[in-house]
Order: structure tokens, then sequence, then C-alpha cells
């Protein structure tokens, strides 16, 4: 079976990619998931203790990561927020730092497959970052927000057939309540998928803001929905690396994109790191 292939259930494959974390970590459950988006990779560290750490394309699904040694591991690590736990209370966290973005043409099965795994580990919650360009001037370079919704501007779904979900709280009310708990002065907005790899011309974006998006990226979106349909509270976590096209003046630099991402790594590692805690 192969994800490749229409007549694979995607589930089944996501089964297969889960047996062999549970079997390659001795972990057979994971509480929690979270898949790290551009500049929150430093997060996983903070989190707890790494008790395995696999390479992606070795499992069932995931492919070779699209910058060599860049991600494309998945991790799986002892939340180290309750030191005195019983065995039986520990939780484990599943690093999924192999995410497929749709712009790569592998497929919709690829970009949801990760979420579909963290389901088949037993993970309840997914915690979905990203970096992703600003529409609001006040929210610049190294802004952390708490997405609210989104705007799926990709046309098209990771979901197949008539599996018809309702998309109502998608991103958690709850969950966006305990982040504030750890940073009451966390925004929230909504997030538009852009389907990429370019980036927006300045009238995309006006046109992303009169639909009401603050945040334009090329992820998170379809992993939501995915999520959503194997059972998981998700929350968004947007890091803005960049004033989106148009917004202000200055064209965009990749440098300045991977610049705000570094500078904001150690804060926003320790909010994540809270969050998960709890
Ligand atoms: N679509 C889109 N994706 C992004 N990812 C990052 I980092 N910045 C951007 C951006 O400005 N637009």
């Amino acid at each position: 079976p192969s994800l490749d292939d229409p007549a694979t259930d995607p589930r089944e494959i996501a089964a297969a990619a889960a047996r062999e974390i549970a079997a390659r970590s001795g972990v057979d459950r994971h509480d929690l998931a979270l898949v790290l988006g551009s500049g929150w990779g430093g997060a996983a560290d903070l989190l707890g203790e790494t008790v395995a750490d696999l390479p992606a394309e070795e499992l069932p699904g995931f492919s070779a990561p699209v910058v060599p040694g860049h991600g494309g591991r998945i991790r799986s690590i002892r939340l180290s927020s309750q030191p005195s736990a019983e065995p039986s209370e520990v939780r484990h966290a599943l690093v999924l730092g192999a995410r497929t973005h749709y712009y790569e043409g592998k497929g919709v099965r690829r970009v949801a497959h990760a979420a579909r795994v963290a389901s088949a580990c037993g993970a309840s919650t997914l915690v979905l970052t990203n970096g992703c360009g600003s529409v609001r001037r006040e929210w610049g370079p190294g802004s952390v927000v708490l997405v609210s919704d989104h705007l799926n501007l990709t046309g098209t779904s990771p979901l197949e057939g008539a599996t018809f979900v309702d998309l109502t709280d998608l991103y958690s009310a709850r969950l966006r309540g305990v982040a504030r708990e750890v940073d009451a002065d966390l925004p929230e907005g909504v997030y538009a998928q852009f389907r990429g790899p370019h980036y927006e011309t300045p009238a995309e974006v006006r046109m992303a803001g009169v639909m009401g998006a603050d945040l334009v990226g090329m992820s998170t979106a379809l992993e939501a929905i995915a999520a959503r349909e194997a059972g998981l509270e998700v929350l968004g976590l947007s890091l803005v690396t960049n004033l989106a096209a148009g917004v202000s003046a200055e064209a965009l630099s990749h440098e300045e994109v991977l610049q705000a991402g570094s500078d904001a790594g150690p804060r926003i590692s320790r909010l994540l790191a809270e969050i998960a805690g709890r």
C-alpha cells in the first residue's frame, strides 16, 4: 500500500507509521503532537527529554526533507512538566519536524499525513505552528499570533469523498484560552493559506485583508482540516516573520524572514513549552 495509490486508505499508512514510531521509541501513546514551522524549531528541546529522534523518511508515508539536513526528524519527547508524575501519568509529545507543504506538489495526502499519524499515535491535541506574513502593519516580524480561524485559499481539501466535516471551533477556543493563561497579551488572527510557493502580490494581500485575513502563509489550513477529521483538538500559533507584500514599502527578503525567525526563537520556544505543559 502507498499514499500514491488511490485504493489505499491514508489512515492505513498513518497507522503503520504510528506502529513504527511506538516500536522505535518505546512510547505506545503520545498525548500531544506538534508541527514546528519556520522559526519554531528550537521549541523541541525545551519541551522535555528526547526519548527518540527518528529520520522521517524511514517511516511510512513521510518523505525526505525539502532542504537536506533541515527538519525531516520525528522526535518523541517526555514532557518535563510533571517531574514527579507517576509513570502512567507521564505525558509524551510527538514533534513532527517533517511538514510537507502543498506547494511541493506531493498531493494533499502527504500534507495531511502528519496530522493522521499524530491521531494514530494516540494524541488528542495537535499544535500547528508556522511562519507567516502579516497583513497588519502593527504585527511586525517577531509577533506571535494565536490562529482563531482560517481562510483556505488553496482551492483544495485534504479530505476525499463524502467526508463532510464541521469546522466550527476548528482552532479550539479552549486551547486559545490555555495559551492566554501563559501569555495574556497574545493577539488572535485569521490565517489565509495560499497555495504558494510564490509569495502574494500586494493586490492579493489587500484582497486577503478585505476577506478578513490577518496573516498569510502556505501551510496549516489543510493540516488543521485533516486533524479535525481525525478527531484532534487543534491549536494554531503563527510567528510573523515578515510584513506581507505591499504592507510596507520595501520588498520581501528571505534573509529578513530567517532573521526574524531566529531572533524570536527563544521567546516563542518558551511560550510553546509552557503551553505544551498544560
Ligand atoms: N504566503 C506567504 N507565506 C509566507 N511564509 C512566510 I515565513 N512569509 C510568508 C508570506 O508573506 N506569505
